[in-house]
């Protein structure tokens, strides 16, 4: 018995049980249920649950908010309801779905970036951290690099890359894998078509602008350029979902006694072919011009308005489990422009969801019971993560919410306005800064601030007014 056996328990109860259970995963805090009759959810009990911070439906997912214990609550869960993550079913529930054509696309890219998050996180510390010892001038006067100076932090230097670059620049492994197991296909089918895409037999996608000669096979009547798709995100997602629809198609047609045979066959070697031939060069069109609209949006002269919608929009997202779409953006962003800066917003908005709780704390000093959410909950945000503050407590009582929002947009349109990029993305809370382009930091750190001041002066001055007084009396407080 763990200490999430009873609440595991209660929860696989209100939520009707393992026969009411279509699928259920994870992400970085919540679980996510598709069930067969939500009808038979019984919300408000669910929400009474000890660990659950509280529920959101979208799009015909019901997702538990359970913070970042998630991934050891989530295994204690399939343990006791005898239930797997990920199931053909899934893609057969999400088809049912009512959502139109944007939903659903936004739902997609969400479900196949979730998975991705952690190591992306570390590739964004790592790169960070290598952009420290390497681009800031903090030896002998301010005149060199820690990396010019020592061995032994050149070494690491160069070790590090090892890995940001398996994360970055192997990414379409990744996302091939991801939307594998989104669709409950062969997920190391999914992995071996990722390879495909930047197998060191082609020309690195890095290589390709100042190369004379593109190596190309040469099938006699035509020959197919050998280009590598390094950190290009279009081109893995489409390559990625032909090779699951034609899997999924050829197991319905394929008699299931030579399925193991045939079915991989059919499937992958006309995926890759398509990979390279036609999907690779649309998809590296198609990403390039998404991130050419997003970056000349954003130093436009409404480069503001757009910072200012996006930093006040951003938290929203996040309630609805959708803001993981931003990472493709993010992604594609880096690997045409080498930084993104999209992503300090990102930082931005939760470092101010993490102030306004710092405010409470300061206004609920005497509240012992809710220091024990609201404490952690801070931290965790000031870390990159917001659901726990964000449903514990700014939801709560809204006006803290608020003026979050508010301080996200303010420091998003200095962070914007100053043409502030970042290398990738990192720990999307204070460590963020780690990961901003070295002649950014300084901008950087006076939008952070700006994120932290806003938000707790506003939330102090909001519990005040009308808004705050009625929203301490509907808590009962
Ligand atoms: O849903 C979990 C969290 O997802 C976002 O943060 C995570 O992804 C960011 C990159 O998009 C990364 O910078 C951050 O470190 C990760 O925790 C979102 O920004 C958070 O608000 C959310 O809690």
């Amino acid at each position: 018995m763990s200490k999430y056996t009873d609440a595991a328990k209660q929860l696989l109860e209100h939520v009707g049980g393992s026969e009411n259970i279509s699928v259920v995963t994870h992400c970085a805090t919540r679980m996510r249920f598709v069930l067969n009759d939500p009808k038979k959810a019984d919300i408000k009990k669910v929400e009474e649950i000890d660990i659950v911070k509280g529920t959101f439906t979208q799009a015909g997912q019901f997702q538990v908010i359970v913070g970042n214990e998630v991934a050891s609550f989530y295994n204690e869960f399939t343990a006791i309801a005898g239930v797997g993550d990920t199931s053909k079913d899934e893609a057969k529930q999400a088809a049912k779905q009512n959502m139109n054509i944007l939903q659903r696309l936004i739902g997609h890219l969400a479900d196949i970036f979730t998975p991705l998050i952690p190591a992306l996180v570390v590739g964004g510390l790592i790169l960070g951290f290598r952009n420290v010892i390497g681009e800031i001038n903090m030896m002998n006067g301010g005149t060199q690099t820690l990396v010019e100076v020592s061995q032994f932090w050149a070494g690491v230097h160069s070790f590090l890359w090892l890995i940001g670059e398996a994360i970055f620049h192997f990414l379409p492994v990744g996302i091939t894998w991801a939307i594998s197991r989104k669709m409950g296909t062969t997920q190391i089918l999914g992995i071996v078509l990722g390879i495909t895409l930047v197998s060191p037999q082609l020309l690195n996608a890095y290589g390709v602008p100042g190369s004379d000669a593109i190596p190309a096979w040469d099938f006699g009547f035509a020959q197919v350029d050998m280009i590598g798709y390094q950190a290009q995100v279009i081109p893995a997602i489409l390559a990625g979902f032909v090779l699951a629809y034609l899997e999924l198609g050829l197991r319905k047609v394929i008699p299931s006694v030579v399925s193991m045979i045939f079915v991989p066959f059919f499937a992958l070697i006309p995926a890759v072919l398509v990979a390279h031939v036609v999907l690779g060069p649309i998809g590296w069109t198609i990403g390039s011009w998404i991130s050419n609209v997003v970056y000349s949006g954003l130093t436009s002269a409404f480069g503001w308005l757009f910072a200012a919608l996006f930093g006040f929009v951003y938290a929203p997202l996040v309630i609805t489990g959708l803001h993981h779409m931003t990472n493709a953006i993010d992604l594609q962003l880096m690997s045409e422009f080498g930084g993104t800066n999209l992503w300090p917003m990102i930082a931005l908005s939760n470092i101010a969801q993490g102030s306004a709780v710092v405010a409470m704390i300061i206004l609920n000093r005497r509240d012992e019971k809710e220091k024990q959410v609201s404490v952690p909950a801070a931290i965790s945000c000031y870390l990159g993560v917001t659901e726990p503050a964000m449903f514990g407590i700014n939801l709560r009582y809204v006006f803290p919410f608020l003026a979050a929002m508010v301080g996200s947009a303010l420091a998003a349109i200095i962070s914007v306005g100053s043409g502030v990029m970042a290398n990738s993305i990192g720990v999307g809370g204070i460590p963020g800064i780690l990961s901003i382009q070295v002649h950014h930091m300084l901008v950087f750190a006076v939008s952070m601030l700006v994120a932290i001041v806003v938000p707790i002066i506003l939330t102090m001055v909001l519990a005040k007014t009308k808004m705050g007084i009625n929203a301490y009396k509907r808590l009962g407080k």
